[in-house]
């Protein structure tokens, strides 16, 4: 029997709520957090879309970031979808100066780098591990991959068109990051992929 299945949503700041709902819509058991005990009742972690900036100086105020980072360090399966990315990644390119991220996943991403919320764009893309057709994916101010480390799989990057030839879905072990939004297109695969995750099945 599984102790605890729970998932949790970063709850600070972004949309949280349709991370919930796409997470309940696939039969998951997810709660939102913003404190350090609503954490330590969950065994996976999402970190929705939003501005990573904020949401970590309200990780801090909060008094959950340690926690996050310590928890990320010991294993826990986080997903990051666009800010969440941003937070999940060691290093960030152009990122303001006083910025620090939760850290864990070895890449390095550009904030914004498909330009300005007026570039906001999507595209059909395929994602490994995902069957059928490919995932909508919707960018808002999102963040690409530059670089990754090893042990990171890179599962989904966009077409070599406009947008250029972009990694925007990686893997490395417990964690998930996407610089798109699944939650906002009614396709929950995504989120599917990240339940088996944190199940262990995958
Ligand atoms: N849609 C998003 O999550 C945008 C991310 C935002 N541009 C950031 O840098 O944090």
């Amino acid at each position: 029997m599984r102790v605890n299945d729970t998932i949790g949503v970063l709850a600070l700041q972004g949309d949280f709520r349709e991370h919930l709902q796409a997470l309940r819509a696939i039969g998951a058991d997810a709660m939102a957090v913003r404190t350090a005990a609503e954490l330590g009742r969950c065994q996976a972690l999402v970190l929705p879309g939003g501005e990573s900036t904020t949401i970590d100086k309200l990780a801090r105020a909060f008094g959950v970031r340690d926690l996050i980072r310590e928890r990320i360090a010991a294993g826990m399966p986080v997903y990051g979808s666009c800010a969440g990315m941003i937070l999940l990644a060691d290093r960030i390119e152009g990122g303001t100066s006083d910025q620090e991220t939760f850290g864990g996943l070895d890449i390095v991403v550009r904030r914004n780098a498909f330009g300005r919320q007026v570039d906001s764009f999507e595209e059909d893309i395929d994602i490994a591990g995902i069957e059928g057709p490919p995932v909508r994916a919707v960018f808002i101010r999102a963040p690409a991959v530059l670089e990754v480390g090893q042990g990171v799989d890179v599962i989904g990057r966009t077409a070599a068109g406009a947008a250029g030839d972009r990694i925007v879905a990686v893997r490395s072990g417990n964690l998930l990051a996407t610089s798109f939004h699944p939650e906002v297109t009614g396709d929950r695969r995504i989120h599917e992929l990240f339940v088996k995750i944190a199940r262990k099945e995958l």
